[in-house]
C-alpha cells in the first residue's frame, strides 16, 4: 500500500558520537528507548509520517555516524537536506564544542537554509551536566538555531524536536522562504568563430557545479568539448565530451533520471547554428528525493536573434530560452543569472514537474536580471502533494525512438563570409527539431568564418551525432 502524505522532508541526525543520535530517532520511531545502542557504522535511515499543522508529512531521516572516521561517508548524505537535529550530550563539554563544526557541515553540505534544532541529548543525567542549558541556548541563538534539551531514554522533547524542526520548515515553505535555489551562469565568448568558453556554477542549495565548456569550429569541424564538475562531496565527478555526447538524447535515453552517470553533463555541443558552444549539467535525481536539475551556460559569439524552444520533458515541463546578443567584432560576453521554478511532487521515484525557465541575464528584456540584483523572478521549490498513483520509475519516461528521423533533424544555413574580408559578415538561419527540441533561430555572425553553406545533422545513431557539412 502506498502511503500519501502532503510533504516529504529529509531529515538529519548530526553531532559526536556516543551523543545519543540512533537513541533519539530510535525513541522517535518506536516510542520507546534503544537498549543497548552500537556506534553507527555510516548510515542508518528511518522514517515517519506525521501531521503538522493540519499537513501530512513524511519525515526521512537520516542517522549519521557521529565519528570522524566515518565523516566522508556521511557527508555525502546531507545533500537536499531540509531540517537537521544537530546533537550534544549535555554531559560531554567536548560533544557541545564540536558543534561549530558540525553546523559548518550542515550549512554548507546541505544547504545554509537548513532548519536546525540543537538538541542537548541526556537531559536525565542532571548530575553529569558539563554544559548549562544558558550557555547552549545562547549558541542556539547566536547561529540561529532552535534549542531543546532532550532524553532519548525518557523521551523527553523527542517528537517535539522533530515536530519543531518539521514545523519551522513547513511555515517557511507557505511563506515562500524555503526551498529557493538560484542558478548562476556565466558564459564568456572569446574571440572569433573559433573559441568559445563557458563557464558556470550550479548552486541548487545543496552543493555546487562547475561546467566548462570550450568551443573550437575551425580545426575539426564542429567539434566541442566540455568539462562538467561537481562538488567532491557529491561523490566526486568530471565528464569531458565532445559533442557526440549530445545531452538532449542522453537525458532522454536514459528513460529514468536516477539512472544517468552521476554528474552527467558538462559538455559542449552546438545546439543552435554556427560555432556556439552550450555546456550544461544535467544533474541526476537525487536519490528518491530531488529531481534532476539541469544548469546551463550557454556561449555563443556569433549571437542569436530569435528563439528556441525545448522542452526536455514532454511530460514535465518546458524551458525556454529566448534572446538576442549582438556580436561585437568577435569580442563577446555574456553574464547571467537565471532561476528556475519547480514543482516538485514528491514520493518514491518523483521527479520534476514543472517550468523551469532560465533567462539570460542582458538578454531577456521581459525579466532582466543583474547579478545579486533584482533578477528575474525567485526560483521557488514548490512541494506538492504527490501523485496517488506514483507510476514506475521505468514507466515515466516514454523511451525515445532514436531511430525516427525526422526527430532528429538539424541544419541550417548561411551566407558567405570570410576572414579575408572583414566588411563580410556571416549570417545564418537554423531550423530543426531535434528529439524533442524545436528550433528556428537565426544568427548575425561576426566576420571571420571562412565558409558558408549549409549544414544539418542527420538522424542519430543511438548516441551519435554527425554533422555533415557542404561547403561552398
Ligand atoms: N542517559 C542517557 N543515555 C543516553 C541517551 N541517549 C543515548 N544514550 C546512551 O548514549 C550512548 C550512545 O547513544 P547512541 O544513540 O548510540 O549515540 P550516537 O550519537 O548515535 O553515536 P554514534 O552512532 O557513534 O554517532 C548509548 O549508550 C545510549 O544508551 C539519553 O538520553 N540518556
Amino acid at each position: 500500500m502506498s502511503e500519501t502524505y502532503d510533504f516529504l522532508f529529509k531529515f538529519l541526525v548530526i553531532g559526536s558520537a556516543g551523543t545519543g543520535k540512533s537513541c533519539l530517532l530510535h525513541h522517535f520511531i518506536e516510542s520507546k528507548f534503544k537498549q543497548d545502542s552500537n556506534h553507527t557504522i555510516g548510515v542508518e535511515f528511518g522514517s515517519k509520517v506525521v501531521n503538522v499543522g493540519g499537513k501530512t508529512v513524511k519525515l526521512q531521516i537520516w542517522d549519521t555516524a557521529g565519528q570522524e572516521r566515518f565523516r566522508s561517508v556521511t557527508r555525502s548524505y546531507y545533500r537536499g537536506a531540509a531540517g537537521a537535529l544537530l546533537v550534544y550530550d549535555i554531559t560531554s563539554r567536548e560533544t557541545y564544542n564540536a558543534l561549530a563544526q558540525w553546523l559548518t557541515d550542515a550549512r554548507t553540505l546541505a544547504s545554509p537554509n537548513i532548519v536546525i534544532i540543537l538538541c542537548g541529548n541526556k537531559k536525565d543525567l542532571e548530575g553529569e551536566r558539563e554544559v548549562t542549558f544558558l550557555e547552549a541556548s545562547r549558541f542556539a541563538q547566536e547561529n540561529e538555531l532552535m534549542f531543546l534539551e532532550t532524553s532519548a531514554l525518557t523521551g523527553e522533547n523527542v517528537e517535539e524536536a522533530f515536530l519543531k524542526c518539521a514545523r519551522t520548515i513547513l511555515n517557511k515553505i507557505e511563506s515562500g522562504t524555503q526551498g529557493a535555489g538560484i542558478h548562476r551562469g556565466l558564459g564568456i565568448g572569446i574571440g572569433n568563430w573559433e573559441l568559445g568558453i563557458g563557464i558556470g556554477n550550479w548552486d541548487w542549495e545543496s552543493g555546487s557545479r562547475i561546467g566548462i565548456g570550450n568551443r573550437d569550429w575551425d580545426r575539426e569541424l564542429g567539434s566541442g568539448s566540455g568539462i562538467g564538475i561537481r562538488d567532491p562531496e557529491d561523490r566526486g565527478f568530471g565528464s569531458l565530451g565532445t559533442r557526440r555526447v549530445s545531452l538532449l538524447p542522453k537525458v532522454e535515453i536514459s528513460g529514468e533520471l536516477g539512472s544517468l552517470d552521476p554528474g552527467d553533463g558538462g559538455l559542449g555541443f552546438p545546439s543552435d547554428p554556427g560555432p556556439g558552444m552550450q555546456g550544461g549539467f544535467w544533474d541526476p535525481e537525487f536519490p528518491g528525493e530531488f529531481p534532476g536539475n539541469l544548469g546551463w551556460v550557454w556561449v555563443d559569439p556569433g549571437g542569436i536573434l530569435g528563439s528556441q524552444n525545448s522542452n526536455f520533458f514532454p511530460a514535465q515541463g518546458s524551458w525556454i530560452p529566448s534572446g538576442w546578443d549582438p556580436g561585437l567584432g568577435g569580442i563577446w560576453g555574456d553574464l547571467g543569472i537565471w532561476s528556475s521554478r519547480f514543482s516538485l511532487p514528491r514520493g518514491a521515484g518523483s521527479r520534476a514537474d514543472g517550468i523551469r525557465d532560465p533567462v539570460r541575464g542582458r538578454i531577456a528584456p521581459a525579466a532582466p536580471a543583474a547579478p545579486g540584483g533584482s533578477g528575474p523572478e525567485p526560483a521557488e521549490l514548490r512541494l506538492l502533494r504527490p501523485p496517488q498513483n506514483i507510476p514506475k520509475k521505468q514507466d515515466q519516461v516514454p523511451p525515445l525512438d532514436l531511430g525516427d528521423p525526422p526527430r532528429n533533424f538539424w541544419g541550417g544555413l548561411s551566407s558567405p563570409a570570410a576572414p579575408k574580408n572583414p566588411n563580410l559578415g556571416s549570417k545564418s538561419a537554423a531550423f530543426g527539431q531535434k528529439n524533442s527540441q524545436e528550433s528556428l533561430g537565426f544568427r548575425r555572425g561576426i566576420p571571420s568564418l571562412p565558409q558558408c553553406g549549409f549544414w544539418g545533422f542527420p538522424p542519430n545513431f543511438p548516441g551519435l551525432f554527425l554533422p555533415f557539412f557542404a561547403i561552398f
